[in-house]
């Protein structure tokens, strides 16, 4: 796969210093070997993982907010399940999210390692009917903090159920919410397969911002991440 650069650091250069000053150097062991998986199994595939800058961000994140239970969707090799399962508490708990297994499977000798395959409980399912067993199953307001990075067309339809499954007071976050940075350009200057994507992304940004039952902030980390603290 041929991706444009991700990152609202446009240039490479700039987006090379922000890693080799301030991420690289306390990257994790794990998390560079599990990086190092990806690329050797996947090649350009391993673009769709979160980015060392992004993963630092969603660390600290969970530092301050101190979860104990959280949720993710879309794990792939598992970058930024491992980013957050280091900065969770011994007794914190992950609900991950993915329709395929397999994937999953190249990082999780990495988790392993780093003696945290304890605090994950991986469910393979397609997150919608997934979502609505753990409402059927355990109620509403099971989780301190969601992260979101699956298929883009769905996440509208993710944070109906996630604003329910969150606390009053969690933090949702959904990534690519700049999407290349595509929001920001006229639709005939958008590659043709990344128009469908990109158009559910303009919708959510557009729902969330006047969402009454979240705060929101974009942040421009990464590809975008959205943070939705739900307040109702
Ligand atoms: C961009 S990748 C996730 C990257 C991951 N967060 C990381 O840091 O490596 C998207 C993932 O979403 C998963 N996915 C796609 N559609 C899904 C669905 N309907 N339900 C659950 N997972 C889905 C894919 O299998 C893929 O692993
Ligand atoms: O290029 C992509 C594609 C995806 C993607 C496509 C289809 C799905 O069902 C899920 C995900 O996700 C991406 C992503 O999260 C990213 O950061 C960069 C590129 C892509």
């Amino acid at each position: 796969m041929d991706l444009p650069h991700k990152g609202i650091l446009q240039s490479p250069a700039l987006a090379q210093y922000v890693y080799e000053t301030s991420v690289y150097p306390r990257e994790h062991e794990q998390l560079k070997k599990l990086r190092e998986a990806t690329v050797n199994k996947y090649g350009n595939l391993a673009e769709t993982a979160v980015p060392v800058d992004e993963g630092r961000f969603l660390s600290l994140l969970m530092k301050i907010m101190n979860p104990k239970r959280t949720l993710e969707i879309g794990v792939f090799t598992g970058y930024s399940l491992l980013s957050t399962a280091l900065a969770l508490p011994d007794d914190g708990l992950i609900t991950a999210i993915d329709i395929s297994r397999e994937h999953y499977e190249v990082g999780l000798p990495c988790i392993k390692e780093a003696g945290l395959a304890h605090k994950i409980n991986f469910i393979e399912s397609p997150a919608t009917p997934a979502l609505d067993q753990l409402i059927r199953d355990q109620g509403e307001e099971l989780f301190d903090f969601a992260f979101v990075d699956a298929d883009k067309t769905s996440y509208k339809g993710y944070h109906e159920q996630i604003v329910k499954l969150v606390k009053v007071g969690g933090v949702i976050a959904y990534d690519n919410t700049l999407w290349f940075g595509f929001v920001a350009k006229e639709e005939a200057e958008v590659p043709e397969r990344f128009r469908n994507d990109r158009n559910a992304i303009l919708q959510l940004n557009k729902f969330l911002a006047s969402d009454p039952r979240v705060d929101v902030a974009q942040i421009s980390v990464g590809d975008g991440i959205t943070l939705c603290r739900r307040i109702q």
